[in-house]
């Protein structure tokens, strides 16, 4: 079957004889050579699968004559419906809520080169060193190298259930396919979308080959080209039939373009508008002009790296180094931006425009409290994030990010590893860092733009508009794809490679679970996924080693990732967290699931001692089952204590090494259930001593996890009830905080105070802060 035209159409078509004529455009049939047919042989199921399905054939009435002779043209809503009931591979899904466990990394690797060919590395020779090619030089599932294309759209840009603009495009010789153009820019504007007309330059096109249908597909951003109208590379014919040629080409024109461009907020065009009046200006003055204006656009359009070139290449202007300064801010180099504001007195300046200076002002506001307050003091009004997270949907915040007493070293665990530089104690913050990107998992098209597309398309859209950022990317894990040493640009185009983005995103990106405090716990009550509004990639973040036995915890306030100590930490220590919640899960699940999505096992001193003997951790977890049961049916809470005190034994038996080394989760477990038990009983004649009971029993399931506690030592003689002091703090795990709370009601109604410090310690490592505690509690 040739693939001259849609597949989609041409699979509607009676059995094909390969090669044939039947699918004849505009052109006349092509002799195709025996090579080449033994190339374009589609695969059996390919033909099984299309030859049997008449309904679409019926449907859209177009058994008899799939192209009109005289005039190609599809309609939008025709290619609509051929693409809405063409079959579509399934949404990619990389990212993953922890609690639903992600795809295997090698399964995420590929996203959409499902052929089973390897991922394609994104071309990297300039157009000048490749050669045109046609569409029906194209052989399928072929990476054509050292090849481009050059095509012109005769559909507007549609948009598929893959996320991919869809357009049918033809070459001179009139021959057409389909062509996916994957992680493009979206327009903001229906203006600023791929027209009809559009001239299209493929590099290095692949031809994809699905069940039921054959396209080009780009992967690559950097592998199309969008040619202007004057553009000398597009052919003459296509040229005169283009409606841009009429136009005056001068500098005036096409600002005036520009302008109405900027006003209606498309920027893409409006910038495509200066790139030919820039072409038209005879002056340098006029270039300056242009340059300054055009950075205004380049700034709407989140290209920051080429609004800060442009103004670079221009005298300094008041209104450029604004420009310049937002650029900075937006590329979250706040020193430079207060830089640019303050020391080349932006704000002294004669020849300012008066209306810029309260726009400079608060800007200089913000980046030194990124910069200073925030990124350099570590001082953040938590309050304030609580209260922006729980406004802004997704909870997307402008705050600096703070790196804490840590760097990045080599790991004896794996690869590099976050390590703390000096000694930190538990709660103490180590990171607080803002997203480089985050994803939401609801489409909220309501929203806005911004908040529908997916992580890995939002990563690729923001590297591919600012390259200086790609080796903030490039350099996170990224497994066992072979990442190939690729320049910034090739022909003026930031090449970013998107398979190695899909593995990288894959790998590092984390979860954000919905804002804590209960205000905004009651905004996101309604919504479906009330655990996490998203996930996100944080640069530094990515750098955790997992160990079940962690020593800081990760909390979110909006999409700033909070890092705190859960114990002492020494100089030199190897920062750690679980990268799942190991909850009630057996150690072998734990391994399983790592393995699946991150590829290794862990080898900590939870999973080495439970792997030593998995009898033993079979024994253990009938042991708490039966405390369970046995305990059901008690009626009172000494009872319910000795038989709480008569497993705790029976588990200590089993463990060989002490609790600061192996956290003894079921004897955690096991008095927790008690706990829970004692919680239904009523005070019984003979409980007097109770209090002091279950405090000793809550601080014993503490120790299990390694907390060194100093109680009986400690006695205060105005109370019944003695005070107790944390020496070392222990494993953090799901359960501890209802201890904590327990600890403070409990002090508290006897009029002390000191477990509050600690409960404000605790609510710092959830929740990232203590400012809210009032309304967390
Ligand atoms: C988010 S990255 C962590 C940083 C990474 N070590 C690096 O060099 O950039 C996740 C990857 O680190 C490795 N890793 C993390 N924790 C590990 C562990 N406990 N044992 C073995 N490999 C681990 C795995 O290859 C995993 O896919």
């Amino acid at each position: 079957m040739p693939f001259g035209i849609p597949l989609e159409i041409a699979s509607l078509l009676p059995p094909p004889a390969w090669p044939s004529d039947a699918f004849a455009t505009r052109r006349p049939p092509i002799e195709y050579s025996s090579k080449q047919t033994e190339f374009l042989s589609p695969p059996t199921e390919y033909e099984l699968h299309d030859v049997t399905d008449n309904s679409l054939t019926e449907s859209l009435n177009l058994n008899e004559s799939l192209v009109p002779p005289s005039e190609f043209e599809y309609p939008l809503k025709d290619v609509a419906d051929i693409l809405e009931t063409a079959p579509h591979p399934p949404p990619t899904q990389y990212p993953w809520d922890h609690a639903t466990p992600p795809q295997s990394s090698e399964h995420s690797s590929c996203p959409r080169t499902d052929d089973g060919l390897p991922p394609l590395t994104p071309c990297i020779k300039p157009l000048a060193k490749l050669n045109k090619t046609m569409i029906n030089e194209l052989v399928p599932r072929k990476h054509h190298k050292e090849s481009y294309l050059l095509v012109r759209t005769v559909t507007p840009q549609y948009t598929t259930l893959t996320d991919a603009l869809t357009v049918i495009a033809e070459d001179e010789k009139r021959d057409v396919l389909m062509v996916q153009l994957y992680h493009q820019e979206e327009g903001s504007a229906a203006e600023e979308d791929v027209k009809k007309g559009t001239v299209l330059m493929i590099k290095e096109p692949y031809l994809r080959v699905s069940p039921r249908r054959m396209e080009v597909s780009i992967e690559h951003p950097c592998e199309v080209i969008f040619l202007a109208g004057n553009d000398e590379r597009i052919p003459e014919q296509w040229r005169r039939e283009s409606a841009e040629q009429s136009e005056v080409d001068t500098v005036l024109a096409w600002c005036t373009k520009a302008s109405d461009h900027m006003i209606r907020e498309e920027y893409r065009s409006a910038i495509a508008c200066y790139n030919r009046a820039l072409c038209c200006s005879a002056s340098t003055e006029m270039s300056y002009l242009l340059w300054t204006a055009r950075a205004d656009a380049f700034l709407k359009a989140e290209r920051f790296d080429d609004a800060v070139a442009d103004v670079d290449k221009c005298p300094p202007t008041s209104r450029g180094l604004l420009r310049k300064a937002q650029a900075l801010y937006n590329l979250r180099r706040y020193r430079e931006c207060m830089y640019v504001l303050g020391a080349q007195n932006l704000l002294e300046d004669p020849n300012r425009h008066i209306e810029d200076d309260q726009v400079a002002q608060d800007l200089l506001n913000r980046a030194t409290r990124c910069f200073v307050k925030e990124g350099t003091l570590g001082k953040y009004e938590f309050r304030q994030l609580q209260e922006e997270a729980a406004e802004l949907k997704p909870p997307q915040l402008d705050h600096g990010t703070y790196v804490g007493p840590v760097e990045i070293r080599e790991s004896k665990i794996s690869g590099r590893g976050l390590f703390v530089t000096k000694a930190v104690k538990a709660g103490d913050l180590l990171l607080c860092e803002k997203a480089f990107q985050c994803g939401t998992y609801n489409k909220q098209p309501e929203a806005g733009r911004e908040r529908v597309s997916d992580i890995l398309d939002m990563t690729i859209r923001k590297l591919h508009r600012n390259p200086s950022l790609i080796p903030h990317i490039t350099k996170l894990y990224h497994g066992s794809y072979e990442a190939v040493q690729l320049p910034e640009k090739v022909d003026g185009v930031p090449v970013v490679d998107t398979f190695l983005m899909a593995e990288i995103i894959a790998l590092n990106v984390l979860s954000c679970p919905n804002p804590s405090t209960k205000k905004a716990q009651e905004q996101t009550e309604a919504e479906p996924r009330s655990q996490a509004w998203g996930w996100g990639l944080w640069e530094w973040g990515s750098y955790v080693n997992h160990s079940c036995n962690g020593n800081v915890k990760r909390s979110f306030i909006g999409d700033m990732l909070i890092v705190r100590a859960t114990r002492h930490l020494d100089p030199n220590t190897e920062l750690t967290w679980p990268y799942i919640p190991r909850g009630s899960h057996t150690t072998a699940w734990v391994q399983d699931k790592l393995f699946a999505t991150w590829g290794f096992k862990c080898k900590c001193t939870i999973c080495e001692d439970d792997q030593r003997d998995p009898c033993v951790t079979t024994d253990r977890m009938r042991l708490v089952a039966l405390l369970g049961s046995r305990i059901e049916s008690l009626t009172t809470k000494n009872q319910v204590i000795d038989e709480v005190d008569w497993c705790v034994a029976r588990l200590a038996d089993t463990y060989q090494r002490p609790a600061g080394e192996v956290p003894r989760l079921q004897t955690f477990e096991a008095i927790c259930t008690g706990v829970e038990r004692l919680e239904q009983l009523e005070f019984m004649p003979g409980d007097d001593d109770f209090g002091l009971k279950e405090i000793k029993l809550r601080l014993e399931a503490l120790e299990a996890l390694g907390y060194v506690i100093d109680f009986a030592s400690r006695v205060d003689k105005n109370s019944m009830v003695p005070k107790f002091v944390v020496r070392e703090w222990g494993l953090w795990y799901r359960g501890v905080i209802q201890h904590w709370e327990f600890f403070r009601v409990f002090y508290h109604a006897l009029g002390q105070k000191f477990a509050e410090e600690y409960v404000r310690k605790v609510y710092r490592m959830v929740y990232g802060e203590d400012e809210t505690i009032d309304e967390l509690l």
